[in-house]
């Protein structure tokens, strides 16, 4: 499990964390335990969700299980860095819809001494990076792979098979549209088609 680090140097230290893996992971959850964790250490905290996911809560990120916890809704990553304050520590959920602006939003933030914790998806439905999660993982400090349970054999998953037809890289939805699979019974599919 994550354990937080807090150096003492003298001077406050930021950084980038993040949580990636496939939908049903565990992702959000994680990010609402390090949040909570750092509410309990009575630090100064913010999390931002895009616009674009409106699925489960508008102003409130929430895990398939129906944790929640408070969110901000931004359009774009710009907005982020406008949003913060004096913030120690930011969290980010489904930042894999932000715009390619987020590493550099994440970098100033961390230079700012404050605590990024990015969760999003590694790979989409095509098993292909997504947005910009390899560019966060690139320049991370700390990277947290989390895993579901793959829905065919009951081993590891960390693909999002897309149950549907429609193509386009964003496709919300939960578990009518998409169920995690391992590498193994993800390759299936694609044979399947
Ligand atoms: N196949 C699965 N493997 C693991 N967890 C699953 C699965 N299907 C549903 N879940 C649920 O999803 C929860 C994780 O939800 P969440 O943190 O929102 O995941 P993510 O943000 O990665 O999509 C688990 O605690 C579990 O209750
Ligand atoms: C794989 C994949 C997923 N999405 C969408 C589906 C959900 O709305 C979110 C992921 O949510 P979770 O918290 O990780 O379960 O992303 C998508 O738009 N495109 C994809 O390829
Ligand atoms: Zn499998």
């Amino acid at each position: 499990m994550f354990l937080e680090e807090f150096p003492e140097c003298g001077k406050r230290l930021g950084w980038i964390e993040v949580v990636c893996g496939s939908m049903f992971s565990g992702k959000t959850e994680e990010l609402i335990r390090r949040m909570r964790r750092a509410q309990f250490a009575n630090q100064r905290l913010i999390i931002f969700k895009p616009k674009i996911d409106d699925r489960y809560a508008e102003e409130e990120v929430v895990s398939h299980k129906g944790e929640r916890i408070p969110a901000a809704v931004v359009s774009s990553s710009a907005e982020i860095l406008e949003r913060v304050t004096n913030e120690r520590v930011v969290g980010v959920d489904e930042a894999q819809f932000f715009d390619m602006e987020l590493l550099d939003v994440c970098n100033t933030l961390a230079a700012k001494g404050i605590r990024v914790i990015c969760a999003g998806l590694d790979m989409d439905y095509k098993g292909k990076p997504f947005g910009p999660i390899p560019h966060l993982l690139a320049a991370a400090e700390y990277v947290t792979k989390v895993h579901a349970i793959c829905v065919s054999c009951g081993n590891l998953a960390q693909f999002s098979h897309r149950k549907t037809m429609d193509e386009n890289q964003v496709y919300l939805g939960a578990t009518k549209e998409y169920e995690p699979l391992c590498r193994s019974c993800f390759n299936k599919t694609k044979t399947q088609h």
